[in-house]
């Protein structure tokens, strides 16, 4: 239900991000808060960096769009872009678990009607909690509810919290503006809280089958193909090259996956995570050599799932010795997914 909300606040090709994101999320992304209200009659508001979308970001999502359902008001989820510590460290910014165009998809996939990818500029972590609260949260959004993970913090350096957010609700009341606001209790696994950080840790460890427990689903990074140098089909491994959009992968390395989005199945693929410094490559890439596969993928969006880790990428003295390595990890590719045909469900 997006009803109330405006439909032209986000047109197409006013930055980069909307341009990428416009086809899949049409008018039910915003990138600010100018020009009125977006939802006049009221929503109710999750907020979060929901960096992964695991089973506690769903968690939250999924109780604010329950309690929007019961109220009969769009759900609203908020989000940065970039993320505030990509923005406080610019040039060391911490690995990435979603691309925002991901991120957008899945908040809209669990019910949610409008995301708000709120720039996270110098205004907006100047922004005292009390300005946020009146600009976005009441003024833009007519928030009638907002619900917020444990520990939440928000403002200027982080200043506001649930107990600043109840308070205000109430306080607003007299002028008809007030709203009520909560967190959700923490998602456990195993007796330890799901976070966005013990996932990148077991990705790096290439511990597939956890990552995919706390995240609800695979671990997979999806984007369009690239052209690259034309080399690979040389070598006899053609790689469907994924640019990473700037953002920092959180594992790096050669691994079996699977690719979505090609044939009605999943394929089996070997694929590299990394900088290819055999081949004086800078720019991480992610490149997909699909088993008894030929066809032209140029411009088609896929989905590459990694199941299992092979190695560490290497610089090879010569191309002979990293097709011959190439080959191996080919082999070894097969072999696990011969034996690993389960998909966690989405
Ligand atoms: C299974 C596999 C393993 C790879 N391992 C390495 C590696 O260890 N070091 C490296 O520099 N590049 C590695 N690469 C990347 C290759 O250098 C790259 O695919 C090749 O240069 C072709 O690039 P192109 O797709 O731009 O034509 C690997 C690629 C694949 C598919
Ligand atoms: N088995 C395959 N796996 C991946 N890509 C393939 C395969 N067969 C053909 N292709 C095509 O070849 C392209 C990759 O060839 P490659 O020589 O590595 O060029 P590039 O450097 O442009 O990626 C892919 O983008 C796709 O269009």
């Amino acid at each position: 239900m997006a009803s109330c909300c405006w439909p032209s606040g986000c047109a197409p090709a006013t930055c980069a991000i909307e341009a990428r994101l416009y086809s899949a999320a049409m008018s039910r992304l915003f990138r600010d808060v100018d020009g009125g209200p977006r939802c006049p009659h009221g929503s109710v508001v999750c907020i979060g960096a929901f960096d992964g979308l695991h089973v506690g970001h769903r968690a939250l999502v999924r109780h604010a769009v329950a309690r929007a359902r019961a109220l009969g008001l769009p759900a609203v989820a908020l989000s940065f872009e970039p993320l505030p510590r990509e923005f406080f460290a610019p040039g060391d910014p911490p690995p990435r678990l979603l691309s925002p165009r991901a991120k957008v998809e899945g908040l809209l996939s669990l019910g949610i009607d409008q995301v708000g990818l709120l720039r996270f500029n110098s205004a907006m972590a100047a922004l005292t909690p009390e300005a946020f609260v009146i600009e976005v949260l009441v003024r833009h959004l007519s928030v009638r509810e907002v619900w917020v993970g444990p520990d939440f913090r928000f403002g200027k350096r982080r200043g506001g919290d649930l107990a600043l957010l109840q308070s205000m609700g109430l306080a607003l009341q007299a002028e008809g503006q007030g709203f009520a606001a909560g967190a959700i209790e923490p998602v456990l696994l195993d007796g330890e809280r799901v976070s966005s950080t013990l996932i990148r840790a077991a990705l790096q460890a290439g511990d597939f089958k956890a990552a995919a427990r706390m995240l609800g689903r695979p671990y997979a990074i999806s984007g369009r193909v690239v052209p690259g140098e034309r080399l690979g089909r040389t070598l006899g491994y053609p790689t469907a090259n994924v640019r990473l959009g700037g953002k920092v992968p959180p594992l790096t390395g050669i691994h079996a996956t699977r690719v979505h989005g090609v044939a009605g199945q999943p394929l089996p693929a070997v694929s590299s995570l990394g900088t290819r410094p055999t081949v004086d490559g800078s720019e991480p890439l992610l490149e997909a050599h699909l088993f008894d596969f030929d066809g032209d993928l140029y411009g088609r969006r896929i989905e590459v799932e990694f199941v299992a880790r092979l190695r560490d990428e290497e610089k090879f003295e010569d191309l002979p010795a990293l097709v011959a390595q190439m080959h191996r990890d080919a082999i070894q590719a097969r072999a696990i997914l011969s034996q690993d045909s389960t998909r966690a469900p989405a």
